[in-house]
């Protein structure tokens, strides 16, 4: 079918479903604990205080490969099973990306080296908007060839019509980071420092570096989290290259990068959102939408990691669900506050099984690409 994708709610047909076939390990580098400075160092409003594993006081390296439990890989590829069987059962055609080599694979850049993670949370380095396809410009050096695992789907998309474009890739060394946002949200939590940037002869200053997952689509708008200059470069971007198209409508610091576990437009006119002070920085015109606001999750949804597993998402994870249509999600069956106040608002839901979210950093969105929804280019602010 042809790519047609504008939003995130309409009658969903085919979606892609990451893999973490051969994921081994983390590596803890730059790049790796500014993306994820919110989950390991902690900040009082996004991280959890429980059981959460003490990096200084337990046997996690602060720098370098980082194994991760083999058991827990199992785990959650039985679960991306259980995502996609999930969705064809909904008649969604699924896709799913070219495996990682068993054997550690090595991005090499002139500027740097990093091992290299599976295409898992697809919704990252892509942005489908409406019949383009958008590689975007990643934050963690890992993950800087993550697409390539796409292509042989975005190919066939090609075939059919689609136009496929690449953001300019950034030579990210670490002088290519703003550290603003890290360094003023240390403030108030127990914190670890982030290491100092050193410099490299392919210094260029701050470079567009920017996340599909930074997006929330309704339509012919564009909802876009700018939390740091890298950020607001690559929505520069997006602009100039959407213009007449979409609309961008920039919203500041609503989380370090991702939008979506903070809120989602479940149908034109209903949003999930974490709370009521993160619709209060929406754009105006969507202030003005119902808000499902569920209860905090609470510490048994999630299962108990020791000292040495790092915990990649805030409690919140689990608002990460994705529409297959306006009245039914998909949603974790660990979640039951979330299911019910869904279901009371009139929505059907799908429970499905994912465990190790808070390990692998997403939830149902952040896993799947939804590359062909039934919806088009629609004014909904209006
Ligand atoms: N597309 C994604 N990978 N989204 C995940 C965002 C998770 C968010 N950082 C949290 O901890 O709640």
């Amino acid at each position: 079918m042809q790519l047609n994708s504008f939003d995130e709610w309409s009658p969903l047909k085919e979606a892609i479903v990451g893999s973490a076939q051969n994921y081994t390990s983390h590596q803890r580098e730059l790049s790796f604990d500014l993306f994820f400075h919110d989950n390991i160092a902690g900040d009082n409003s996004s991280r959890s205080e429980w059981y959460y594993p003490r990096l200084t006081a337990g046997t996690a390296p602060r720098s370098g490969s980082q194994p991760i439990k083999q058991r827990y890989v199992d785990e959650l590829n039985e679960d991306l099973e259980g995502i996609a069987k999930a969705l064809e059962s909904l008649a969604v055609t699924v896709h799913r990306p070219l495996d990682i080599a068993p054997t550690t694979v090595q991005v090499r850049t002139p500027a740097w080296e990093a091992s290299v993670v599976p295409p898992l949370n697809i919704r990252d380095n892509t942005l489908i908007a409406g019949d383009e396809i958008i590689e975007t410009p990643p934050m963690i050096r890992s993950r800087y060839f993550e697409t390539q695992f796409l292509h042989p789907v975005f190919q066939e998309y090609f075939r059919q019509g689609a136009a496929w474009t690449v953001m300019p890739r950034p030579l990210m060394t670490d002088a290519s980071f703003d550290l603003s946002y890290v360094r003023a949200s240390t403030a108030g939590g127990p914190t670890e420092p982030i290491e100092d940037p050193h410099p490299s002869p392919y210094d260029v200053g701050y470079e567009m570096m920017f996340d599909g997952a930074q997006c929330l689509r309704l339509g012919r708008d564009i909802v876009v989290n700018v939390s740091t200059a890298n950020h607001a470069l690559g929505c520069d971007w997006l602009e100039r290259h959407l213009e007449g198209r979409f609309r961008i409508h920039r919203v500041h610091q609503l989380s370090d990068s991702h939008i979506d576990s903070m809120v989602l437009a479940l149908r034109p006119g209903t949003l999930l959102v974490r709370s009521e002070a993160v619709a209060e920085k929406l754009p105006e015109q969507l202030r003005r939408w119902d808000l499902i606001v569920p209860p905090a999750p609470e510490s048994d949804n999630f299962p108990r990691y020791d000292d040495d597993d790092l915990i990649l998402t805030s409690k919140f994870i689990d608002l990460n669900v994705l529409s297959v249509s306006p009245d039914t999600v998909l949603v974790n069956e660990a979640c039951p506050e979330l299911i019910r106040e869904l279901e009371r608002h009139g929505f059907t839901v799908v429970p499905v099984r994912h465990r190790h979210r808070r390990l692998f950093g997403g939830g149902f969105h952040c896993f799947t690409l939804d590359t062909v929804r039934e919806g088009g280019p629609e004014d909904y602010l209006d």
